[in-house]
C-alpha cells in the first residue's frame, strides 16, 4: 500500500451529494476548503463509481448506496459524511478496509421525526387522512365514527432512542399512555414503562411506532403475524427502515379494515430521484398518510445536520479527530502546532505499535505525542514528530504488515 499524504486545502476535493443544506458549505469554505463540488440528486450508480475517483471527502444522505464497489474505486478517499442518522446505506465493513472514516449526525433531526410522527398519530386518530380525501372529490360524511382523541390512548413505541424517547415525552403531554419495547433496558421517561416483548406492546396498543434502525434483527419484524396481534382499529406508523415492516401484508391488514389506518416515509424500494415513479401497494389507500422519506428533512434538522457533519469532516482532515465515527477507533486529538502529525491506520492485529515505535527508535525519530485507540477490527496510531522526520517516518510506516493507510497532516 502506498503512502497517502495530506494535500494543501485547495487540493482536497469534497463531493456533496443529494441536497445537503449549505450550512456545510458554510463551515466548508470557513475552514479554508475550495474544491467543493454539490449534487441536488444521488448520483446513479455509474456516474458515482466515475466521480469518486479522485473526491477525498464524500457527503451523502439516505438515497447514495455505498457498497463494496463504490469503495473500491475510491482510491483517494479518506472520509465520508453521512448528513443523516441511518448509515445502513453504506458498507461500514468495506469503509473500514479501505481505512475510510464514517461520521453521521445521530441527533440533529429527531425532533423532527417526533413531531411528525405525533402529528400524524393525531390525524390517524380522527380519520382525516380519509376524510380530506373524501372533501377534496366532492365528499361530505360530516361524523363522529371512529374519530378519537388521543387523550388516554396507548401509544406503544417500538425502538426506545433518540427518537422513541422524544415522541415518549411529547406522546405524554397529550395524555396518552406510553409504552415501549426495546431490546436494551432503558429508563422509562415520564410515566411510560417498558414492556416485556414486541407481541405485548402490539396486543396493548391503540398506536404503534416504529424507531428502529435498519439491522438484520430489525428485518420485517413486523409481518403477517404481528399485524394480527395487534388491536382491531389499531395505527401503525413507520418512520425507521422500510425493511421493518412487509409492505404487502401491511396493505392487507389496512384492506381487511383490521387496522384503521398508518403513516408510512420509509418503504423497501424508494425512488432513486424525484422524478422517478413511487410504486407502492399502499398507493391509492385513503386512510394511510404517504410521505417521501421526509421524516427528518425540516429546514432546522437539515440546517443542524449541515454544521455538524461538516464540521466533524474538518476536524478529521485538519487534525485527526474521529470522535464519534460510526466505524472508526474514536480520538480526540489535541492541535500540533509546529509539527507534522502522522495518522496509521491498521488492521488489529498483535504488535504494530511496537513495530512502529521500533521504526521510530531506529530512525532516531524523537515523538513528541503519540495517541493509539483500537476497535475490534482496527487500530489508529497518530503520532506527531518534527517536520524533518515525517518524509522517512511516513515511508517507513506504510510498510509495517498490516497497515491500511498513512497519512501526513501539517
Ligand atoms: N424517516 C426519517 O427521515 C428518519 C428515519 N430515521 C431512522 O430512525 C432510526 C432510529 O433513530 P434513533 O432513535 O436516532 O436511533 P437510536 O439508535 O437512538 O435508537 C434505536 C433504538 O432501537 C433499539 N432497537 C434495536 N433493535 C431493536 C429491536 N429489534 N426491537 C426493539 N428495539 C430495538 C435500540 O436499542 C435503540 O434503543 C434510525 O436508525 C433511522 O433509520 C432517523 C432519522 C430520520
Ligand atoms: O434526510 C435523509 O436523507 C434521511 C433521513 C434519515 O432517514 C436518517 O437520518 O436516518
Amino acid at each position: 500500500m502506498t503512502a497517502r499524504t495530506s494535500l494543501d486545502k485547495d487540493k482536497i476535493k469534497f463531493l456533496l451529494l443529494e441536497g445537503i443544506h449549505p450550512s456545510a458549505l458554510e463551515v466548508l469554505h470557513g475552514s479554508g476548503y475550495s474544491q467543493i463540488e454539490t449534487v441536488k440528486g444521488a448520483l446513479p450508480e455509474e456516474e458515482l463509481l466515475e466521480r469518486i475517483a479522485d473526491v477525498h471527502f464524500l457527503g451523502i444522505r439516505s438515497r447514495t448506496q455505498l457498497t463494496p464497489a463504490v469503495f473500491e474505486k475510491a482510491h483517494k478517499l479518506v472520509a465520508v459524511g453521512a448528513f443523516c442518522i441511518g448509515t445502513n446505506q453504506i458498507d461500514l465493513q468495506a469503509a473500514r478496509e479501505q481505512g475510510v472514516v464514517v461520521f453521521n449526525a445521530p441527533y440533529s433531526n429527531t425532533r423532527s421525526v417526533a413531531e411528525l410522527v405525533l402529528a400524524e398519530t393525531i390525524l390517524l386518530l380522527r380519520g382525516i387522512p380519509a376524510k380530506n380525501a373524501a372533501v377534496h372529490r366532492g365528499g361530505w360524511s360530516k361524523s363522529a365514527e371512529q374519530s378519537y382523541e388521543a387523550r388516554g390512548k396507548t401509544l406503544g413505541i417500538v425502538g426506545y432512542g433518540s427518537i422513541g424517547t422524544q415522541l415518549s415525552v411529547l406522546a405524554e403531554s397529550l395524555g396518552m399512555k406510553v409504552i415501549f419495547h426495546d431490546v436494551v433496558s432503558k429508563l422509562p421517561l415520564g410515566n411510560a414503562h417498558q414492556v416485556a416483548s414486541l407481541d405485548e406492546l402490539l396486543a396493548q396498543s391503540d398506536v404503534v411506532s416504529l424507531h428502529v434502525p435498519e439491522l438484520a434483527s430489525t428485518q420485517w419484524i413486523i409481518g403477517a403475524p404481528q399485524l394480527a396481534r395487534m388491536k382491531q382499529g389499531a395505527i401503525l406508523l413507520n418512520a425507521s427502515r422500510g425493511t421493518v415492516v412487509e409492505i404487502d401484508a401491511l396493505a392487507d391488514a389496512l384492506k381487511s379494515g383490521h387496522l384503521a389506518g398508518a403513516a408510512v416515509d420509509v418503504f423497501p424500494v424508494e425512488p432513486r430521484s424525484n422524478a422517478d415513479v413511487f410504486e407502492s401497494p399502499l398507493r391509492g389507500l385513503d386512510n394511510v398518510i404517504l410521505t417521501p422519506h421526509i421524516g427528518g428533512s425540516t429546514m432546522e434538522a437539515q440546517a443542524n445536520i449541515g454544521l455538524e457533519v461538516a464540521e466533524k469532516l474538518v476536524k478529521f482532515s485538519d487534525n485527526g479527530t474521529t470522535t464519534s465515527s460510526v466505524n472508526f477507533p474514536e480520538v480526540a486529538l489535541p492541535a500540533h502546532p509546529g509539527k507534522h502529525r502522522l495518522l496509521h491506520i491498521h488492521r488489529n492485529v498483535p504488535g504494530v505499535l511496537s513495530q512502529i515505535n521500533q521504526i521510530m527508535s531506529d530512525n532516531h525519530i524523537n515523538i513528541s505525542a503519540q495517541f493509539l485507540q483500537t476497535n475490534e477490527t482496527l487500530g489508529y496510531v497518530v503520532i506527531d514528530l518534527d517536520a524533518r522526520s515525517s518524509d522517512i517516518a511516513l515511508e517507513k510506516l506504510a510498510k509495517v504488515p498490516g497497515t491500511i493507510r498513512t497519512r501526513v497532516l501539517f
